[in-house]
């Protein structure tokens, strides 16, 4: 049986923000059909990541491929095009405030394509249906939770059935029973609706629940990656540290800078 090519893969890349590399010839596969967990310390550059995939930022080396096409070699409209194959919901997935839990939905529907309001009426109450909130279409986002007001990002998200979603931190500030939610919720929509799927997110025991394949990022390359119990089994201090939550190991504190002595010694100026 032959394997499916991932949907996206990241070849040598090399990515900095300025003169700060962040990722230094890094290779990922994100497999088709698949949840994909990606993780690792703090400003390790997962979000670089999915903006290196959305196109919002471009590799200084290696390629991002995008169902086999190289995102940073795209001109505008083919990036417009693979965009609308791809849902993303940053943190918070911010709601439009002033319009109702239906209009946030119907919303990149009536931007995006010209479909009658009738047919777009459907569509949202079946996203709606779909994240359990078909009931709370005229609410406002000041009248939900926070747990519910993600979900309704989520059918926002999925408005255009994307192939491709990218979470980053969809569980950020949720109680345990929402988080817990949100992750089935994210592993339904993807069986259900055929998505590929890759989760940016710090909870590891609900990620790991969810994920097929985990990659955990390391200073600015893969640690370790393979299904959850491959990764929990890992012995590289790194992964050990990320995943049993450790204060101490190889993973620093300190955002890099001048040595302290520097600052905080004789003669030191601001
Ligand atoms: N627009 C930017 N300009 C300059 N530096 C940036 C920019 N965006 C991110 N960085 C830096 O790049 C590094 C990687 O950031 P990124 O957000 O990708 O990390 P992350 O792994 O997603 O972190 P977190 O888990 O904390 O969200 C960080 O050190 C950050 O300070």
């Amino acid at each position: 049986m032959t394997v499916p090519a991932p949907l996206v893969e990241l070849r040598n890349v090399t990515f900095g923000y300025g003169e700060r590399v962040i990722l230094r010839d890094l290779s990922l596969q994100i497999p088709r059909g698949k949840v994909t967990a990606l993780m690792g310390a703090s400003g390790g550059g997962k979000t670089t990541v999915l903006r290196l995939i959305g196109g919002q930022q471009r590799a200084q080396q290696g390629q991002v491929l995008f169902d086999g096409q190289d995102v940073g070699r795209m001109t505008q409209n083919q990036l417009y095009q693979a965009r609308r194959r791809m849902g993303m919901l940053f943190q918070f997935g911010a709601l439009f405030t002033d319009m109702s839990v239906f209009d946030n939905v119907a919303f990149p529907l009536r931007e995006h394509t010209d479909l009658p309001e009738d047919l777009v009426r459907d569509i949202v109450l079946m996203k709606l249906n779909a994240v359990g909130l078909r009931g709370a279409r005229a609410l406002k986002p000041s009248e939900i939770s926070g747990g519910m007001a993600r979900r309704v990002a989520l059918a926002r998200a999925i408005a255009l059935d994307p192939e491709l979603i990218m979470y980053d931190e969809p569980f950020a500030g949720l109680d345990p029973i929402a988080l817990g939610t949100a992750a089935q919720l994210i592993r339904q929509l993807n069986d259900a609706m055929g998505l590929t799927t890759v989760l940016v997110s710090h909870d590891v025991v609900e990620t790991f629940q969810v994920a097929d394949h985990v990659i955990i990022l390391g200073p600015a390359c893969v640690a370790a990656q393979g299904t959850p119990a491959e990764v929990l089994a890992s012995t590289d201090p790194l992964v050990e540290q990320f995943v049993h939550a450790r204060a101490t190991g190889p993973v620093p504190f300190h955002y890099p800078g001048p040595d302290a002595a520097q600052d905080f010694g004789p003669g030191a100026r601001l």
